[in-house]
């Protein structure tokens, strides 16, 4: 089977942990950074409260300039602690989120075309930029907040005995209470959040797809089922963000209720405590600081873990992708220079379920062209793909040279081999990237030597700013056929050993054929050539000429002589406009 289900392995935290790895020393300063950070916001109140007690003792004014002068300097040291604990966490959480997205990035494009009708590109973006993003959060952010968070509510509860028993045994269950009750409250909340998300993403899909269908909607008479439908979903996904809303909203409030309880736990304690038990006013301060400052970890801890399960989720996912074999792993060779033979031995091959190629053999000598004509659907175009080394046959074996081509590096291959189907994407950038591919081996003379070449000279010479003129989305658009040729012309500049062409002029009018069809001689005489022909006068470049019906090769003859009137083996209906 060419489908390769993705593994839903345990997931290989080794591969995250060396994300990490690449940035210890970082990673290791704000371990150091943190402690240090918390440290003084909890040594504030005990400032505040010496300060106090000076005051009330009728201290000297000097004494009392002291504590406020390191009052002061904690609060500046604090800022300066948060500030660069922000940065680092920054840096660490950037760095290797652009890793993994480079990673990520890297294995999918090495993914054969199933690949991508399995993941549309909708889902392959959330996964790389929104999963990713979260991951790289958890990675560099959550785990060392946490951390933070807990040695906060430790600290906390530990001052909080140090100032007097009393205080300490009360808010240490309070704390447990609290964070029991906050959990429970978010954890209803968030099930209703991931709904609403759900909805939006349909809804934005689906509104994609509409729109980059909208020529064929608005042809076929589609707009109005589309509209209905999207009406449908927009005012579900307002059902759902009504739902989430509710569920939200009791969010700060519980937090307002916390904050209260604390405020009143720690007056009452201290009030009782002054009164009864003699305890300083500064103390009494000290006790409803630390009170207050509790809320903050108890609130933080809270929404981090669940931002935990979340990201679990999303790693989750990025796995699922990571676990998704090449489905044309590198055998590692190389190809012994010279122009290439082709064969194919009991080739047998399958999309997912559908059969289409069945035990098929055939040999092109080296430097011989061929036309493949058929049918639609009877896999002339799979032949192809397979020599390209897009999938890989279930059975039987690809020669390219006299070599499986399972046995070769897929780079190495594919610098030998040309494919232009009819299936031509132009990139956003300039003529000049789109010819090169970023690659800068080609002076600007053979570039434009290939654009003339392939007819696209009274185009070009239009373009305002020559090869530097941006084309492709967003900018200056190119009409089908003009598309087609600018493939051509980028694979005249590779100078291949073996030509794989899916009929590019396919889409153009009889002049501009002719005068394409006259280029393609050029550019695949003395090279093995394969030449999908739905047109006739396409075989009139080739030696031979190969008849492809149901996923079998019918026969491989020699070009019909044009001068006897015959069609030789060659069926007219295979052609365009022939039936
Ligand atoms: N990626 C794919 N996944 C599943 N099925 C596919 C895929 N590509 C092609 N097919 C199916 O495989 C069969 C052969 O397709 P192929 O494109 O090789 O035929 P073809 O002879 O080149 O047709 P055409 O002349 O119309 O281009 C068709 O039935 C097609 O629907």
């Amino acid at each position: 089977m060419a489908s390769h289900e993705p593994r839903t392995a345990a997931t290989n935290w080794s591969r995250y942990v060396a994300y990490v790895g690449g940035h210890r020393r970082w990673f290791l300063l704000l371990a150091a950074l943190i402690p240090l950070d918390v440290g003084t916001q909890l040594v504030a109140p005990q400032v505040v409260r010496r300060f106090i007690d000076a005051a009330v003792g009728g201290r000297s004014q000097t004494e009392l300039a002291g504590y406020a002068v390191v009052f002061v300097a904690l609060a500046v040291v604090r800022q300066v602690l948060s500030t660069g604990t922000g940065w680092v966490s920054g840096r660490v959480a950037w760095r290797t989120t652009n890793e993994v997205r480079r990673d990520l990035l890297a294995h999918v494009l090495r993914q054969g075309p199933t690949f991508f009708l399995r993941h549309p590109p909708g889902e392959l973006v959330d996964r790389m930029d929104g999963d990713v993003t979260r991951l790289a959060k958890l990675l560099s952010e959550l785990v060392l907040d946490i951390a933070v968070q807990l040695l906060m509510i430790i600290g906390i509860v530990v001052a909080l005995f140090l100032l007097d028993w009393r205080y300490g045994a009360l808010f240490t269950p309070l704390a447990l209470v609290m964070l029991l009750l906050l959990r429970r409250l978010l954890g209803r909340a968030v099930p209703l959040i991931a709904d609403r998300q759900r909805a939006e993403a349909g809804l934005l899909g689906y509104l994609e797809e509409n729109l980059t269908g909208r020529e064929d909607l608005n042809a076929n008479g589609g707009t109005t089922h589309a509209l209905e439908t999207a009406w449908d979903r927009i005012t579900h996904h307002y059902r759902l963000a009504r739902r989430a809303a509710r569920a939200t909203v009791t969010w700060p409030a519980a937090v307002q209720v916390l904050t209260a309880v604390n405020l009143c736990a720690a007056l009452a304690t201290g009030v009782w405590l002054s009164q009864n038990r003699g305890v300083s006013v500064g103390t009494v301060f000290a006790g409803l600081s630390y009170a207050i400052l509790l809320r903050m970890p108890l609130v933080s801890i809270t929404s981090r873990f669940q931002d935990v399960q979340n990201v679990l989720g999303s790693v989750r996912r990025v796995e699922e992708l990571f676990g998704e074999a090449h489905i044309v792993p590198d055998g590692g060779g190389t190809l012994a220079p010279g122009r290439g033979s082709v064969s194919f031995t009991g080739v047998t091959f399958a999309y997912e379920d559908r059969p289409v190629l069945s035990d098929v053999s055939f040999t092109i000598p080296a430097g011989r062209r061929v036309a493949l004509v058929g049918r639609s659907g009877g896999g002339k175009s799979t032949i192809l793909r397979m020599l390209f080394r897009q999938y890989d046959p279930q059975a039987g074996t690809v020669s390219v040279g006299g070599v499986d081509v399972r046995r070769l590096d897929v780079g190495a291959l594919r610098s030998r081999i040309t494919l232009v189907t009819q299936d031509v994407h132009v990139i956003a950038g300039t003529l000049r990237d789109n010819l090169t591919f970023y690659d800068d081996r080609w002076p600007d003379e053979q570039l434009l030597r290939s654009v003339e070449e392939v007819g696209l000279g009274t185009w070009y010479a239009a373009l305002p700013d020559g090869l530097d003129t941006r084309i492709g989305p967003g900018a200056a658009g190119l009409s089908a056929g003009e598309e087609q040729l600018l493939a051509l012309a980028r694979a005249l500049l590779t100078d291949p050993d073996i030509v794989l062409l899916d009929e590019p002029s396919a889409r153009l009018d009889p002049h501009a054929e002719r005068r394409l069809r006259r280029t393609m001689e050029r550019f695949i005489e003395g090279r093995t050539a394969l030449v999908i022909a739905h047109r006739p006068e396409t075989l009139t470049i080739v030696d031979d000429v190969m008849v492809v019906e149901e996923g079998r090769v019918v026969s491989l003859t020699p070009r019909p002589d044009p001068t006897d009137g015959t069609d030789g083996p060659v069926d007219q209906r295979f052609f365009v406009g022939r039936s």
